[in-house]
C-alpha cells in the first residue's frame, strides 16, 4: 500500500510541472551517439511519448552521424569533418540521405508507435519540412553537400501536435530545386526551435553535459553563461562535435526560445528529469 501510496504522491507532484508546460513545445534533439544505445533510446522515446500524453507538444529532431561513418566505412568512403561538420560529396550524401531518411527517421516513429505513441516522419522522403541551402563556410572551406535551414514548415508540425502526433525530423534540408544538403542535427534542431517558438530545447548526447576537461565526467559546468561559453570555444575547452551544438545553443538563446539543455540521454529518464524537477539536469545555457 505504501508503495501505490509514493506513486500517487509523485503523479501529484509532477500535476504543477505538468500545468506549467501544458500547451508548450519541446525541441528534443536526439543525438547519433545515443541512438547506438538500444535501451537508452527507448526510454527516451517512452518519456517523449509520456509527454505528448500529458499535453506538453514534444517535436524530435535527431541526427545519426555514427551510423552515417560506419555507413560511409562500409561504401569505402572515408569521414572527414571540418569543425564538428561532414565534408559532404556526392557518394557521402546518398549515404546520409539513406541512413537519416531511409533508416533511422522510419525506425525512430515505429518505435514510438510500437509503444503506443503517435508519430510521423517528416523526411525529404515523406513529408519536406525543412527548405534550405548550400552552407557557405564562414572560414572559407567548402564543405561540400552541406546545407543550413532557411524555412521550416511550422504549419505542418504544427498540425500534427493539434491532432496529438510527435514529428519526427530528420537533419536534411532540400533547396527549391529539390537539392538535397546534409545538416549538422544541432543546427537542424536549433532552425525548428527558433521557428516553432518553443519554450525547451534539448540536446541529449551521449556525455552528461559540458565539461571543463572533456575526459572527466566529474567537472560538468551546471549553467554556463553565453559569455562563459564563447571563451571555452576559443580555449579549446569546448571542441568537436561539442562545438555545433553549443553555438546552437547560442544562437537560439539570441533568438528568443527560453531555455536550452545539453543533457545525457544515457540517464534513464533524464527528459523527465529535467522537465519535471526543480534542478535538473546537465548543462543550461544561459544569456
Ligand atoms: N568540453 C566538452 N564537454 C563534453 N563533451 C565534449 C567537450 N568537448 C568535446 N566533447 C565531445 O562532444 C561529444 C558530443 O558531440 P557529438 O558526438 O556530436 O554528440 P551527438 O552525436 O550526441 O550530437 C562528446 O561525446 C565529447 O566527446
Ligand atoms: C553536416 C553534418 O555534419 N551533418 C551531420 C548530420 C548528422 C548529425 O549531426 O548527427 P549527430 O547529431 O549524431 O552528430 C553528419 O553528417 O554527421
Amino acid at each position: 500500500m505504501d508503495q501505490a501510496i509514493a506513486k500517487a504522491d509523485t503523479l501529484i507532484e509532477a500535476m504543477g510541472w505538468i500545468r506549467r508546460f501544458r500547451g508548450k513545445t519541446t525541441v528534443i534533439k536526439l543525438g547519433g551517439s545515443l541512438l547506438e544505445n538500444r535501451e537508452a533510446l527507448q526510454h527516451l522515446l517512452l518519456d517523449v511519448i509520456f509527454m505528448e500524453t500529458v499535453g506538453l507538444r514534444p517535436v524530435v529532431v535527431h541526427g545519426g552521424g555514427k551510423a552515417i561513418t560506419e555507413a560511409m566505412a562500409k561504401a569505402g568512403i572515408e569521414a572527414h569533418f571540418i569543425r564538428g561538420r561532414r565534408v559532404t560529396d556526392e557518394a557521402s550524401l546518398k549515404v546520409v540521405e539513406q541512413v537519416l531518411a531511409g533508416e533511422l527517421n522510419v525506425e525512430l516513429t515505429e518505435m514510438m508507435e510500437r509503444f503506443g505513441g503517435r508519430a510521423i516522419n517528416l523526411s525529404p522522403r515523406t513529408t519536406c519540412v525543412l527548405k534550405g541551402k548550400k552552407l557557405i563556410d564562414p572560414e572559407g572551406d567548402d564543405l561540400g553537400f552541406v546545407g543550413e535551414v532557411t524555412e521550416v514548415d511550422r504549419d505542418v508540425i504544427e498540425g500534427l501536435a493539434y491532432t496529438d502526433q510527435v514529428a519526427v525530423i530528420p537533419s536534411l534540408c532540400e533547396d527549391d530545386n529539390g537539392q538535397l544538403y546534409n545538416v549538422n542535427a544541432d543546427t537542424a534542431a536549433m532552425a525548428v526551435a527558433q521557428s516553432l517558438g518553443a519554450d525547451k530545447l534539448v540536446f541529449l548526447s551521449d556525455v552528461n553535459g559540458v565539461r571543463r576537461d572533456p575526459s572527466d565526467p566529474d567537472t560538468i559546468i551546471p549553467a554556463l553563461s553565453s559569455e562563459e561559453a564563447r571563451q571555452l570555444i576559443r580555449d579549446g575547452v569546448i571542441q568537436s562535435g561539442m562545438i555545433p551544438k553549443v553555438e546552437a545553443c547560442l544562437e537560439t538563446l539570441g533568438r528568443g526560445v527560453q531555455k536550452v539543455h545539453i543533457i545525457d540521454g544515457r540517464l534513464r529518464h533524464s527528459l523527465l528529469l529535467e522537465i519535471f524537477t526543480t534542478d535538473g539536469v546537465g548543462t543550461e545555457i544561459h544569456q
